[in-house]
């Protein structure tokens, strides 16, 4: 059958809700979000078999993005989807993945990495597998209250299987890091194996569809054939053929970090777009006293606060695509046994994964401030969206854990610059910074773009000075590092902003050439917004490590609030090109046709306290204390 994917899902009608989700309980959530899932899991598995075929031309992350629609909230099985098939592809040996990738699986599975006692420093897990060669089986097991499994997605209710990160031992010696493919439920009944205890962690500030469970192991055993053994192998005597690198074990949290640049590139498009219609919607005092009152979206300070979101979209849609070519091409080298590049993407994925999330979070919160009262309303969807997107900073690796990752990169090439070796062609510009060749400031977006290499270069180069004299005053060099961290994370960070302007604007340029005259003008304004915008923030920083002058920062100001002039009439068409439907909006301040007002007025009868006039608490609760003396 052809289908339309967007008409298809729109029409099913069981996906879409009567009774808003916030009006439902914890467990009537979980029930509701999951009937939706497997709708659209089956979908899905009809689209991979081609039972269906798609006719639209953005079929993956159209199907992605509709989700966000039906469900609210997040799919029970987005761990299924997004990590545990994923991780089976790159990590199962072939055999293992023909074995376990049937499109028509038993299996729901999870990723279950994180325990009670250690989520970000993942050595000091506690789960083992140890393995037993005379059944040739590993046996799962957690050895005390710690080492339960906490947090992973689907894991509470839905899934029957898990990928399991636990400790490998061999004959008394610990293997390290492993990954293990475990049943948990049985397939037919669904009850928990013998030996498995396992349930859901309780509400959180979002994500209340996804069922995050805990695990416990008691003893059970898998076959010794359940290690992923793609890149590490258990023989069946007990030998141990070790990878050709020690971290591909961690290759899924690499992936996602990428992925999610491009995810949150999306959620920060919807934010824009329900922040921005509002503001076009919205009136709200005159700017001139004998005039009419103006939309909000006039107020010079809105639009600084709402442009900047939509060139952060764009930023992170860039960058994220940037991002998934550059992990597709160090794939393939790794697959020829070629680890070079690894080190690198390892480390622009930790501090753009932080930085993304950070960022996404803090604007999503700014367009729900920029709508006044009516953004705190659930029924803007503002709420949801920020719950969502804060959590991204904290899962798949902690925003400082990471940030700390790639100083390790940072510091090196530091190390190499300040021993006068060869650095690689990229970080030219430490050597620059040490010879003090310091380029004239320029305001114009390569300017910028020098200038924030210089803070990189100052700010690398005052974190390792301070391990430096640490080590100096006989500090252990982990002590050094931790007493350094601040700085550390600070040179990360920067890093990380440096590389969003290089890219964003080299991409942007070469994107100009392709597209009219007249959309080239708005992405080239778009692009420079956001260099001038960071330029602005991080003036202390200019003045400190580049050649910029306050003369320079006050002209940067004139031209920033030129291009809010220039970006205003483009606005609202900017977010309708995000091209996101009402129905995955979810909005009453951000649909297409503006009807605010009407919408929140919908949207308020559909409240439970609205079913009675007098509800019976009255006559329970507040009539017997107000009247008490009247009667
Ligand atoms: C219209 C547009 C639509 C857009 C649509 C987009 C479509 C998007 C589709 C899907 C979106 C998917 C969204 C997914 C949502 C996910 C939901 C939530 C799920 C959450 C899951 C989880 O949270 S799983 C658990 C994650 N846990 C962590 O991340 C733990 C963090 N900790 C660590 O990673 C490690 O502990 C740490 C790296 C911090 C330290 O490790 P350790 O072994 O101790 O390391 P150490 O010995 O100190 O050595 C460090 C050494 O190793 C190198 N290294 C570390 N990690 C890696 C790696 N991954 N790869 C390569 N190398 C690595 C590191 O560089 C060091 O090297 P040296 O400096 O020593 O040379
Ligand atoms: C919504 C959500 C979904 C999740 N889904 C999954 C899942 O599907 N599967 C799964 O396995 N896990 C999942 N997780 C768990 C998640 O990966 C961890 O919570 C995350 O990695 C952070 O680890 P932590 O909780 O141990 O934080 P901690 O490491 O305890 O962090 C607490 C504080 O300590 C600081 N800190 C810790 N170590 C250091 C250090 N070395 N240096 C400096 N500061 C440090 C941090 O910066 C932070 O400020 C999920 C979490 C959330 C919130």
């Amino acid at each position: 059958m052809m289908i339309h994917t967007n008409n298809y899902i729109l029409n099913i009608k069981e996906l879409w809700d009567d009774v808003p989700e916030e009006y439902l309980s914890h467990k009537e959530r979980y029930e509701n979000a999951i009937k939706k899932a497997f709708i659209v899991l089956k979908v899905l598995r009809q689209l991979h078999t081609g039972n269906i075929q798609i006719t639209d031309h953005r079929t993956p992350t159209n199907v992605y993005s509709i989700q966000d629609g039906i469900f609210r909230n997040v799919n029970p099985l987005l761990i299924h989807i997004g990590l545990f098939w994923s991780t089976i592809a790159a990590q199962a040996s072939t055999e293992q993945q023909a074995e376990w990738l049937q499109p028509d699986s038993s299996m729901i599975g999870t990723y279950v990495q994180t325990e009670l006692g250690h989520g970000s420093f993942i050595r000091g897990i506690e789960t083992t597998a140890t393995y037993d060669s005379t059944t040739d089986e590993f046996i799962l097991h957690t050895p005390r209250l710690s080492a339960y499994k906490w947090w992973p997605g689907g894991l509470g209710n839905t899934a029957n299987a898990c990928l399991v990160m636990a400790q490998l031992y061999i004959n008394g010696t610990c293997h390290g890091l492993h990954i293990f493919l475990a049943q948990i439920r049985d397939f037919d009944t669904h009850k928990p194996l013998p030996g498995i205890k396992v349930g859901e962690i309780g509400p959180k500030m979002g994500f209340n569809t996804a069922d995050n469970g805990f695990l416990g192991f008691d003893n059970h055993r898998i076959p010794r054939t359940n290690m992923l053994m793609k890149n590490v192998q258990v023989l069946r005597d007990g030998t141990y053929v070790k990878p050709k690198h020690d971290k591909l074990t961690y290759g899924s949290m690499l992936l996602t970090r990428v992925t999610l640049i491009s995810d949150l590139a999306y959620q920060l498009s919807k934010a824009a777009t329900i922040a921005v219609r509002y503001s076009a919607v919205r009136r709200q005092s005159p700017i001139k006293s004998n005039e009419p009152e103006r939309q909000i979206l006039d107020f010079v300070s809105q639009q600084h606060k709402l442009f900047i979101t939509i060139a952060s979209s764009h930023v992170y849609r860039v960058v994220g695509l940037w991002m998934w070519n550059s992990h597709k091409r160090v794939t393939a080298d790794i697959h020829e046994g070629n680890m070079g590049q690894l080190p690198e993407l390892h480390a622009l994925a930790c501090c753009l994964k932080a930085i993304s999330s950070r960022d996404a979070s803090a604007l999503v919160e700014q367009c729900r401030l920029a709508c006044g009262g009516h953004g705190y309303m659930m029924a803007s969807n503002l709420p949801q969206i920020y719950a969502y997107t804060t959590a991204a900073v904290t899962y798949e690796g902690e925003y400082t854990v990471l940030l700390l990752q790639t100083a390790r990169y940072l510091v090196k090439f530091w190390r190499l610059a300040a021993e006068h070796k060869p650095l690689p062609q990229n970080f030219a510009y430490f050597e620059d910074y040490i010879k003090k060749n310091f380029e004239q400031w320029r305001n114009s977006p390569e300017g910028i773009i020098e200038g924030f290499k210089a803070i990189v270069a100052g700010k690398t180069k005052a974190a390792y000075d301070t391990l430096q004299c640490n080590l100096r005053n006989g500090r252990e060099f982990e002590e050094a590092w931790n007493m350094a961290s601040v700085q550390l994370t600070n040179a990360s960070e920067a890093y990380a902003r440096s590389l969003l302007c290089e890219v964003f604007w080299k991409e942007t340029v070469q994107l100009s050439t392709k597209v009219s005259k007249s959309l080239a003008i708005v992405l080239e304004q778009l692009a420079e917004l956001y260099l001038m915008y960071w330029a602005l923030e991080k003036h202390g920083d200019l003045l400190l490590y580049s050649t910029i002058s306050r003369n320079d920062i006050e002209a940067l100001q004139s031209r920033y609030e030129e291009l809010l002039a220039l970006i205003r009439p483009n606005a609202v068409g900017l977010v309708d090109a995000f091209d996101i439907r009402d129905e995955v909006l979810c909005s009453t301040l951000g649909a297409y046709d503006g009807r605010v007002y009407e919408r929140m007025m919908e949207e308020a009868s559909k409240s439970p306290l609205n079913e009675d006039v007098v509800n019976e608490s009255f006559h329970k609760y507040i009539r017997p204390v107000t009247m008490k003396n009247k009667l």
